[in-house]
């Protein structure tokens, strides 16, 4: 757990190569339709506009920013880098770690055993702390009730966030995410691609449409119960 988080040294720092805004769905090599929702420039822009709204809502308290592995975490530190940067003189002190959730999920008997995750928190703990939750996509939200349940381990924050860099919609929880990077309309049968320079060497996010036969864009109606694991 660091306490005062270099700079993100990627995208955001050095300022990526500009992209083209408007790129064409692709066919990916299974026949799935690909389009682009952030480039690797929007999407340290819209880390940059997370990190404004995070201050502008809690600029003098202590946040303590926990991501959610995998890109989560990766996220959370990029956040934090940012809120470093941008935080003014009266800022409180800005700590990031990991929230491992894996023995929390409610599929655990449903899915062969997945490897732990760290979880790694200020040593001073969370109690009383501003928490915000890092998560790169926010999609039936069960995922995001296991970190809350796994917070709760750990100590009673005075609030506890949920930063996302997507929405994908589909909730089967009352979960709602208190800063959003982008809101996309997707169908059950997509799957948002998001794809970060610590995990996956490029920074991205794609919509992936597997039942390519009709229109990238547009939502589609949603059916009950789905189970995307
Ligand atoms: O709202 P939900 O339906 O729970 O979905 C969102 C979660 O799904 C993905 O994680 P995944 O479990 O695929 O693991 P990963 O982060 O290691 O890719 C994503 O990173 C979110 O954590
Ligand atoms: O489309 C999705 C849904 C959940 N998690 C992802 O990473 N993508």
């Amino acid at each position: 757990m660091s306490a005062v988080p270099a700079p993100h040294d990627g995208a955001t720092e050095s300022g990526p190569t500009e992209q083209s805004a408007t790129a064409l769905p692709a066919r990916d090599q299974a026949g799935a339709l690909r389009s682009e929702i952030l480039s690797p420039v929007t999407l340290a822009r819209t880390v940059d506009r997370i990190a404004h709204q995070i201050l502008e809502r809690h600029g003098e308290d202590d946040i303590v920013l926990l991501g959610i592995p995998t890109r989560g975490v990766h996220l959370a530190r990029r956040l934090a880098g940012r809120l470093a940067t941008f935080a003014g003189p009266s800022a409180g002190r800005i700590s990031v770690g990991s929230l491992d959730i894996t023995l929390y999920r409610d599929d655990l008997r449903r899915h062969p055993p997945r490897a732990l995750e760290e979880t790694s928190l200020p040593d001073d703990g969370i109690d009383n702390a501003v928490v915000v939750l890092v998560d790169d996509v926010l999609y039936s939200g069960r995922t995001v009730r296991a970190a809350l349940d796994a917070l709760r381990d750990h100590g009673r924050p005075r609030i506890v966030q949920l930063a996302v860099l997507v929405d994908r919609g589909h909730r089967q929880l009352p979960i709602r995410a208190d800063y959003v990077g982008k809101n996309i309309p997707t169908a059950f049968t997509d799957d948002v691609a998001v794809r970060m320079v610590e995990t996956d060497g490029v920074d991205s996010v794609d919509l992936v449409r597997r039942d390519a036969g009709g229109p990238v864009s547009g939502a589609a109606r949603p059916t009950a119960g789905s189970d995307r694991r």
